[in-house]
């Protein structure tokens, strides 16, 4: 298999903080990876670390196979997008994407014909003549990634270029970025703290924590099988409940744990009073009943004092679901419950 992009061990430090403690990633040609994880996490430093704008204590980078260790970021061939912008307010909007063309000294019919081919990758086609100062910001985001991807770049860096938009700008933005990544077929590594940028932009997500990749996966194997409760709690709204025996466990004591289930909300449906329940099942005091407009929201108190939420469907008949009232929720398709194994540790933390 061809790697467009390795990353092998490397670790950082700065000042007295082990940053990126042995990070390794394999990235394929035209591949979306997107890093996800908590502020202070580390992926602008892996991010420096790929532009070469951050030096590395050991590890290895290579690109297409070639080792990166002595090459400046300036021959890298990476093409960058920051949050801000960071357009020449003194340039047009075509000067600024044939910037990088300009400072390749390439001829001035060249970078003329790239600038208009580049705006009109980017859907702004005509606008070469513009002051960055008159664009709206969403627009400012284009030209931003029409420049980074003027130079033909071998990899493309996007550090939370959405942030700076507002929320339905940013998603128009991340389908227009999308579609630009794949029509380019470029490879790309994307910093976010967005979960729902992550998901629906990657081809592969990499959740980070305390300078680690814990998992790297497509969106679907990341919510469907977290490998830990931290990425299962990360990745939208899951109940992580102790199971014993191939059954969820309402109260559990310490010694009958033998796993964690992940039953995301959504895959739960309640079971009418009367009715035999499947094995994956829960049962406890309606807690919260709210209706949130397109699904209803039912968190249950099992007696273990244990908070179990789900999402049901607006057909359901509300009127029978009373709060203090006793109800039971079962997950029927087997496949649907992710059993995390459990270490020493995690038993500790679930029996808690
Ligand atoms: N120059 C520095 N000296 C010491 N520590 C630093 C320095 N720069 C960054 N750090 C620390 O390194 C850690 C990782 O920072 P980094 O910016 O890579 O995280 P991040 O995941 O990108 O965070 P954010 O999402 O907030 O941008 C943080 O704890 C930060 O405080």
């Amino acid at each position: 298999m061809t790697i467009a992009l390795s990353i092998t061990d490397v670790h950082v430090t700065l000042g007295h903080n082990h940053v990126l403690k042995g990070v390794s990633l394999d990235v394929r040609p035209g591949e979306f990876v997107t890093l996800l994880g908590a502020s202070g996490s580390g992926k602008t430093t892996l991010l420096n670390v790929i532009a070469g704008l951050q030096a590395v204590d050991s590890g290895h980078l290579t690109f297409d196979g070639v080792s990166m260790e002595r090459t400046p970021p300036q021959k890298r061939n990476v093409g960058v997008v920051f949050q801000s912008y960071a357009l020449f307010p003194h340039m047009s909007v075509g000067e600024n994407v044939a910037f990088p063309l300009r400072a390749a000294r390439r001829p001035a019919r060249e970078r003329k014909s790239v600038a208009e081919e580049m705006l009109a990758l980017v859907q702004l086609p005509g606008m070469a003549g513009r002051s960055p100062a008159s664009l709206s910001g969403g627009q400012r985001q284009r030209v931003a990634l029409a420049r980074a991807l003027a130079a033909n770049p071998g990899i493309l860096l996007l550090d939370e270029p959405m942030a700076a938009l507002d929320k339905q700008l940013r998603e128009q933005m991340q389908v227009e970025v999308t579609r630009i990544q794949r029509k380019v077929g470029i490879t790309t590594v994307s910093v976010t703290h967005d979960q729902t940028e992550a998901l629906t932009m990657s081809d592969r997500v990499a959740i980070m924590r305390d300078g680690i990749l814990v998992q790297v996966d497509s969106p679907e194997d990341l919510y469907r099988h977290p490998v830990d409760e931290y990425v299962a709690g990360f990745l939208g709204e899951a109940n992580l409940l102790p199971t014993a025996g191939g059954r969820i466990l309402d109260d559990a004591a310490g010694a009958e744990v033998d796993g964690t289930a992940v039953v995301r909300p959504e895959d739960l449906e309640l079971v009418p009073s009367g009715e035999a329940c499947p094995a994956w099942h829960v049962e406890g005091a309606i807690h919260l009943l709210s209706f949130q407009g397109t699904r209803f929201r039912l968190e249950l108190l099992t007696d273990g004092g244990r908070k179990v939420v789900c999402s049901l469907p607006p057909s359901i008949d509300a009127s029978t679901l009373v709060v203090g009232e006793r109800a039971r929720v079962a997950c029927r398709n087997p496949e649907r419950v992710h059993v995390i194994a459990a270490t020493p540790a995690t038993a500790a933390m679930v029996a808690a």
